[in-house]
């Protein structure tokens, strides 16, 4: 057993270092830095000091620690009582999602590692969800779709939504497109439970009050052959975002100004919990633009509380039952900010990183080229419907190229079925079409990380047959190789062209941006 000074020693620094990092929206805020010490120091008072060798009550294992939602579910998922962070634990893990750029890894590991005829865990809790590279001609790219459908039939997996003709994705009804949406649409993300996935922004999932992290093939290959994984716990920033949504933001803005402020390194390694009113007034979709870019940030996990919002999207989604978990009142967390988000305005991230923040209405001088609204954080329905009210407000045409790729097969319906409100029973696609908007492409990930040469609304570079031709337009034109996108990342290259320039936005500043042809604030036209 291990000694009284020993717990404190180790206990003590995580919560010494426990401070409060204020916004710089927080200084007006009600929030003051004595309430939080106060916090701070009922917190020590419960930690023994190392000359406290004696046990008294309080001190006995009795008394609980307080965990953070994180930590109450890799805790229920480990089959322990507590968890603390940087425990190392075997977690049970309830579902795992692979797609067509990952999964063909993962197999060849699973197969190499647990044997050419082995079973996977449970082919109940595999999610297979071809939708990066899927319109394409490249052959290595659909044969990496072929390697799925084969696993699959293999094993008899449950979940696996399938596109075999390329040429038209409705004749495909089981397929969906954007994984981390398709995910929610189809009922595989549960308040309490614990989803993996080889993909990054598998992190979008713990807008329903779940841990969702994105793992690497390795792995998912193992996590294939037994359903667990070791994860270390990770400590908790908490974000309060208190305040009235102003009718010209959206959680877009609300992520950016978050990564801004702490940098992309700022959660490495941690979980961010988001919490306030502003926080519980926000939709399912705009939970998952929060939640889809903490990774960003470095983030292990994003959460939100499940609450009504969460079980009224999950009625009728799913027939599993599931457990939701809260932060304890006492729970542990490294570091809080605030921030009152009626004072905040519409951001956007210049290249190349997306905690290069600026306010919209800053960057006029920033001509573009094109406008891209799609994805996984900017191409949901709800993204669409934001567009197409910036469009209608100003009854203008776009000036340049604007390509939307709706997420997933039911976004695409939306887009052409959904009526706009207060737009007089009109669709998304009749506001577009009217804006002279590109037509709604099939759903994929599309050009949000470039893909093949043929990927729909890639930032190209030069031919290599036309290459000096190309070369001197591309000099000549370089200025123009600027992209207004919904979409999460805005490394060199990432779009295609490796000097393009991408601009980070919510999908109002994309449209209203559209509008003008250069960044802009879309307050030009909501107001
Ligand atoms: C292809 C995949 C591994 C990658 C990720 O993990 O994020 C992609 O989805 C991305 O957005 O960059």
């Amino acid at each position: 057993m291990a000694s009284s000074s020993a717990i404190a020693s180790s206990s003590a620094p995580f919560i010494n270092k426990k401070d409060v990092g204020l916004s710089a929206f927080s200084s007006q805020s009600s929030f003051s830095v004595q309430t939080a010490r106060q916090r701070i120091s009922k917190k020590i008072v419960s930690v023994m000091t190392p000359q406290q060798t004696q046990r008294t009550p309080a001190t006995t294992g009795s008394v609980k620690t307080g965990m953070t939602m994180t930590e109450k579910i890799l805790a229920k998922a480990s089959d322990k009582p507590e968890v603390s962070p940087g425990d190392n634990v075997w977690v049970n893990v309830d579902v795992l999602m692979t797609h067509d750029v990952c999964g063909p890894g993962s197999i060849g590991i699973f197969k190499k590692e647990f044997g050419q005829n082995a079973k996977v865990w449970d082919r109940e809790k595999l999610v297979i969800i071809p939708d990066h590279y899927i319109f394409t001609s490249d052959e290595r790219a659909n044969r990496n779709v072929d390697i799925l459908r084969d696993f699959c039939t293999e094993q008899n997996i449950k979940y696996f939504y399938d596109i075999k003709d390329l040429g038209n994705f409705r004749a495909n009804p089981d397929y969906k497109g954007v994984c981390h949406v398709a995910l929610a649409q189809e009922g595989h993300c549960r308040p309490g439970e614990v989803l993996l996935g080889t993909d990054s922004h598998t992190c979008t999932a713990g807008a329903f009050g779940q841990f969702a992290t994105g793992i690497g093939n390795t792995d998912a290959g193992f996590v294939l052959g037994t359903g667990k994984i070791l994860l270390k716990v990770p400590p908790t920033l908490r974000f309060v975002m208190d305040g009235e949504m102003p009718d010209y933001l959206l959680a877009k803005d609300l992520i950016l100004q978050i990564i801004g402020e702490i940098s992309v390194a700022g959660a490495t390694y941690k979980a961010m919990e988001f919490v306030g009113s502003t926080v519980e007034s926000l939709t399912m979709e705009e939970r998952m633009t929060l939640c889809n870019m903490v990774v960003e940030a470095g983030g292990k996990n994003g959460v939100i509380p499940a609450d009504k919002t969460t079980y009224d999207y999950l009625e009728g989604r799913t027939s599993v039952p599931y457990e939701p978990v809260y932060s304890d009142e006492g729970a542990r967390y490294l570091k809080e900010y605030r921030f009152d988000v009626s004072k905040l305005e519409p951001l956007v991230a210049k290249p190349h990183s997306p905690d290069n923040r600026a306010l919209a209405r800053e960057c006029k001088d920033v001509k573009i080229d094109r406008v891209y609204i799609g994805s996984c954080t900017g191409g949901k329905t709800e993204d669409f419907m934001a567009a197409a009210k910036v469009f209608l407000a100003s009854g203008k045409k776009v000036k340049v190229p604007t390509f939307l790729v709706p997420a997933t097969q039911k976004v695409w319906m939306d887009v052409y079925s959904l009526p706009v409100p207060g737009a007089g029973g009109k669709t998304c696609s009749q506001i577009f079409e009217e804006a002279g908007c590109d037509t709604p492409a099939s759903p994929s990930c599309g050009a949000c990380l470039g893909g093949p040469k043929d990927t729909y609304a890639r930032m190209n570079e030069a031919q290599a047959n036309y290459y000096l031709f190309y070369r001197i337009i591309d000099l000549l034109l370089i200025c123009y190789r600027v992209c207004v996108s919904t979409t999460n990342r805005n490394f060199p290259g990432r779009m295609g062209h490796k000097e393009g320039q991408i601009y980070l936005a919510s999908p109002y500043t994309a449209a209203a941006s559209a509008l003008t042809g250069y960044v802009t604030d879309p307050r030009e036209f909501l107001q």
